[in-house]
């Protein structure tokens, strides 16, 4: 977002909310970076927080000692860090984020703090991670404190006091509603188990190919693969839900720069939580009456039950409200859809462009969820010599690691043979453990359905490709790769391809 956006985004009341926002304070950690040793420090409180889905960690923060002694120490190991000049009152360094947050922070990390770097965004102090050595040093050395998430007034809303996976606290909650969806949904055996639905919607999507083959008309290939994305979760998690009411629409709040995050006290007025509550409200009735009809189903002794009858047969065992359980399933429709369109969005605009396309690299070029989801540091850690408050607000910017000029050589080009050289596709796998290559994340609160996801892009991308060769339409002079941000990146027009049966086929 510009700054002039910014401001007409925040509007003129601003300043009055501003002036009753809290400042808060954590304690202190560290992190060594063998560049500029510097210390990193603080945000807001997690006291917002439900209490049953609070950590020990969590407790750390709020036993910390007297308010004003650790304000001031904090603000001092503040001023230590790197951090760009160019201060606004009020909105700090928010003017620096242009409309491609992934960009901005890139090119600011290159000037002021190529490892880490302290952006004031509004009222929070954010430590931005840009580098390899950085995204280790937090996500392998200190995973255990820097699992958990920031306090979301969105995700809140959306996700029933985030008692979902995605948003949730680190601790208890979170490690059982985790296993519920690895166990019961992505696991390799559960993902294998779904071949004949994924199969079944594949077999949709190439009859409406075929159908635009032989009017030879040009097909909406981004639609398809929304579609596409949308029915193979609803599939999974439903056994179906019908595509009109299951439209994916979450991410718009989601993302990295709401108002609602940086002036934590304007989350009453800000107009994207209205816009959150607005919407919740569509999705609650379809989720009780998605749960009901569930309830109501008898179900023979030979069906294992989808998604839903899981979160149901272990809902008393395990204390799950009902709210809890639409969180949960609010978090696999809005997790699971929109990364896995834009993924294979960008693979086959690509592919139109180079014939010899890999998944990996158009992941390292085009992250879907270029900066993860935002981190929490929960607790005070010693790292190779520097210090790091708890409390500490951190994004880390994947899209920066895939680019990082010491780590790939020609960064900017899209070179698929890269991946193919075996060593570097061995080092390189979507585990999270390389990372110049984080596109899934590492850690305790990595991307659970790495295998959901090969198998879906794996069988649509071979079928499209196999039966079709694909052309642009006439008088189109290529195809734009211009971004558009959101939670995750998406390109900004949609992907208008002629389709040709493939003779040989
Ligand atoms: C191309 C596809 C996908 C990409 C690139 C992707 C990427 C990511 C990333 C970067 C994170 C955050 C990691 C972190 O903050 O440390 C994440 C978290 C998550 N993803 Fe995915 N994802 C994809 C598909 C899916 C699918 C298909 C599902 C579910 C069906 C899913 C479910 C989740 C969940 C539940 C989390 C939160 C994990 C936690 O907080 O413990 N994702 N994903």
């Amino acid at each position: 977002m510009t700054s002039s956006g910014l401001l007409r985004y925040i509007g003129p009341s601003l300043l009055v909310f501003i002036l009753h926002r809290p400042w808060s304070i954590g304690m202190n950690l560290s992190l060594d970076l063998h560049r500029t040793p510097s210390t990193v420090t603080s945000h807001p409180t997690p006291a917002h927080h439900k209490p049953r889905a609070t950590s020990n960690q969590h407790n750390i923060v709020n036993h910390s000692s007297s308010k004003g002694d650790q304000g001031s120490r904090t603000e001092k190991l503040l001023r230590k860090l790197p951090s760009p000049p160019f201060e606004l009152p009020v909105i700090a360094h928010l003017h620096l984020i242009g409309s491609l947050p992934h960009h901005s922070l890139s090119d600011l990390a290159k000037r002021h703090g190529p490892d880490v770097m302290l952006l004031r965004l509004g009222a929070v102090p954010t430590l931005v991670v840009s580098s390899p050595r950085a995204a280790k040093a937090v996500l392998r050395t200190h995973d255990h404190v820097f699992a958990s998430r920031p306090h979301s007034a969105v995700a809140d809303i959306l996700f029933y006091g985030s008692t979902d996976v995605s948003f949730t606290p680190y601790g208890e909650y979170w490690r059982r509603a985790r296993k519920d969806i690895t166990t019961h949904l992505l696991t390799a055996a559960k993902v294998r188990s779904n071949r004949a639905a994924r199969e079944q919607e594949v077999r949709l999507v190439l009859a409406r190919v075929r159908a635009a083959a032989a009017a030879g008309t040009a097909i909406d290939v981004s639609e398809i693969f929304i579609f596409f994305a949308n029915d193979i979760v609803c599939q999974a998690m439903t056994g179906r839900l019908p595509r009109e009411q299951g439209q994916n629409q979450l991410s718009w709040g989601l993302g990295g720069f709401n108002l609602d995050d940086y002036f934590p006290s304007l989350a009453r007025f800000d107009l994207v939580s209205a816009k959150a509550v607005k919407h919740i409200k569509r999705w609650d009735d379809l989720l009780d009456s998605l749960i009901d009809k569930h309830k109501s189903k008898t179900m023979d002794c030979e069906d294992e039950g989808d998604f839903i009858d899981v979160l149901l047969s272990v809902q008393q065992a395990y204390g799950l409200t009902r709210d809890n359980i639409k969180a949960i399933l609010m978090d696999m429709f809005e997790a699971g859809t929109d990364t896995t369109y834009i993924a294979l969005d960008y693979t086959m605009a690509e592919l139109m462009q180079k014939p010899r396309v890999v998944m990996k690299e158009s992941m390292r070029v085009h992250a879907p969820a270029p900066l993860m989801l935002p981190h929490f540091f929960t607790a005070e850690c010693d790292a190779e010599g520097y210090t790091i408050p708890s409390g500490t607000r951190v994004i880390l910017n994947v899209w920066a690691l895939g680019r990082d000029p010491t780590s790939w050589k020609s960064p900017e080009e899209f070179m698929p043979d890269r991946f193919i050289e075996e060593a570097m596709d061995a080092a390189s796998d979507f585990q999270g453990n390389d990372f110049r290559f984080l596109p899934f994340g590492s850690g305790r609160r990595m991307c659970p359905a790495i295998n959901f996801t090969k198998a879906t892009f794996e069988i649509i991308l071979a079928n499209l490709v196999y039966h079709f060769n694909w052309e642009l339409p006439p008088g189109s002079t290529g195809i734009d790769m211009t971004e558009s941000y959101g939670v995750d990146v998406h390109r900004k027009e949609k992907l208008l391809l002629i389709p040709r049966v493939a003779l040989d086929v």
